[in-house]
């Protein structure tokens, strides 16, 4: 499994989110070294498939972001195809359910061994506001749901979770030091928002208690992605 960063640019998922698995590789090839690991999500994953997202793995650790949410079996199966190459990360729906996340967890175990990938259960999502989760039916501050999914999900089997930077020091004094804490919805300064909701900055993630920080716009969108992730990780 991928150590716990310390420092600066280890923290950094950078989030290539393209449909193009040729400028995937090309830009991941340019932020070697200057961020952590790269993430493979649904665009690309949709696009390209398998194959589209062999050669990063290949290259580095790759957070594979496929937000797996179905019936156990599937989920079992999906997790077995996917760890037949392993990704450093796999992620899931903690709203799956406990029996979901125990069979991925099980399957993971099955195919990779110890070269299994970490498993992480999404919580609610950065771009769900508290409006937008009560039309859902869970009405509240989404912290709640946050903890309540994340106790669930530990306790099913899942390594750590995905929270926005606004749960993270709520969930490091209600789950301690052990879980990953992964923390996409982060924004520097001037940086707009976007469809995110729940946002602070990267070192506030950091200070809060955050892992790792996952960013796509801010540094794809930037007129020099490198200059953006090293202007990151110098901020953390
Ligand atoms: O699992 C994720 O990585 C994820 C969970 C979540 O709650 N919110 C979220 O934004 N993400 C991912 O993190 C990345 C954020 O991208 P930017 O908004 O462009 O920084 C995207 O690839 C999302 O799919």
């Amino acid at each position: 499994m991928i150590a716990r960063p310390t420092k600066g640019a280890d923290r950094i998922i950078a989030a290539l989110d393209t449909e193009d698995a040729a400028a995937a590789l090309a830009l991941a090839g340019r932020l070697a070294g200057r961020v952590g690991l790269i993430k493979a999500g649904l665009e690309l994953f949709c696009a390209a498939g398998p194959a589209g997202v062999a050669p990063l793995i290949a290259a580095g650790p790759v957070f594979l972001d496929l937000k797996l949410h179905d019936i156990p079996n599937t989920v079992a199966g999906a997790t077995r195809a996917v760890c037949r190459t392993p990704p450093a990360m796999l992620t899931l729906h903690g709203a799956g359910g406990g029996a979901m996340i125990e069979a991925a967890r099980r399957a993971a175990e099955d195919v990779a061994g110890d070269r299994r990938p970490i498993l992480l259960a999404v919580t609610v999502l950065t771009s769900i506001d508290a409006a937008t989760l009560a039309a859902t039916g869970v009405a509240g501050d989404p912290v709640e749901q946050v903890l309540r999914l994340a106790r669930l999900a530990l306790s099913a089997g899942a390594d750590g979770l995905v929270c926005s930077p606004r749960e993270v020091a709520r969930l490091r004094d209600a789950l301690g030091a052990a879980p990953f804490l992964v923390v996409p919805g982060v924004r520097p300064l001037g940086s707009p928002a976007g469809d995110q909701a729940r946002t602070a900055t990267p070192a506030e993630a950091v200070a809060a208690g955050a892992d790792w920080i996952v960013l796509g716009r801010p540094i794809t969108a930037a007129a020099d992605p490198v200059a953006a992730a090293e202007a990151i990780a110098a901020s953390l």
